[in-house]
């Protein structure tokens, strides 16, 4: 399988999502698979195999994320549950993930509404306790971006960081660029690979 283990169809008892680490939601087509595509070559040497294509995911499936030389950990193990999937996302948020990545189109204006309740609703869930969560802003390649200040209008996203400091981490990606064209792509990474250590020295072991 060409995304690094692709299990449609499996659920949240399958005793192989005990060591999911991040899990992935967002609305159809939000670009939760390509983003996980796309991280796998921060680190990792998958640039030459590293495909733009994606096909919907009907189910979930995992994405293991290689780290830098010298991190106490291989991988980043991230579980994409499909915008399909829905109604089924909060079966994971009891399992013992470490963090939540929840995608927003921000080229589809149409969309914007629907994801910013769901993100309400992902922020308000008892399960989750204070997990953190990011807010990744999709596809800002794209020349007809919704820009920041009216996604503070339109969706509160500026209240939402007052609401929960420290909690919530806003970000602005687009995974059809490198993580040289787009350093967020890193920073993400660097922040899973943080919030997996419990620990933000742990990124001082790849500056030595
Ligand atoms: N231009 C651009 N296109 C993107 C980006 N991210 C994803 N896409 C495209 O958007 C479409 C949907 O992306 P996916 O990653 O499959 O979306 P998804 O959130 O996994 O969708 P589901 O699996 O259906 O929930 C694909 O055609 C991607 O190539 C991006 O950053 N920029
Ligand atoms: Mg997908």
């Amino acid at each position: 399988m060409s995304n690094g283990g692709l299990c449609c169809g499996s659920g949240p008892d399958s005793p192989a999502d005990d060591t999911d680490d991040i899990l992935f939601i967002g609305l159809q087509g939000s670009g939760k698979t390509l983003l996980g595509q796309r991280l796998r070559t921060v680190y990792g040497k998958a640039h030459a195999a590293f495909r733009l294509v994606t096909t919907e995911t009907n189910g979930s499936q995992d994405f293991r994320v290689p780290t830098f030389k010298g991190c106490p950990f291989k991988e980043i193990r991230i579980r994409e549950c499909g915008g399909s999937m829905q109604p089924l996302w909060r079966n994971w948020y009891s399992r013992p993930i470490k963090a939540v990545v929840f995608t927003l189109d921000v080229s589809d204006p149409a969309t914007l509404a629907t994801g910013g309740v769901e993100l309400q609703r992902v922020l308000q869930q008892p399960e989750l306790g204070s997990k953190p969560i990011c807010l990744a802003l999709t596809k800002v390649d794209l020349p007809f971006t919704v820009p920041r200040a009216e996604l503070d209008l339109a969706l509160g996203l500026s209240d939402l960081e007052k609401l929960y400091p420290g909690r919530l981490r806003i970000t602005a990606i687009s995974s059809v660029h490198s993580p040289e064209e787009c350093p967020e792509l890193k920073a993400l990474l660097d922040w899973m690979i943080e919030v997996k250590a419990g620990d933000p020295a742990v990124l001082s072991a790849k500056r030595q």
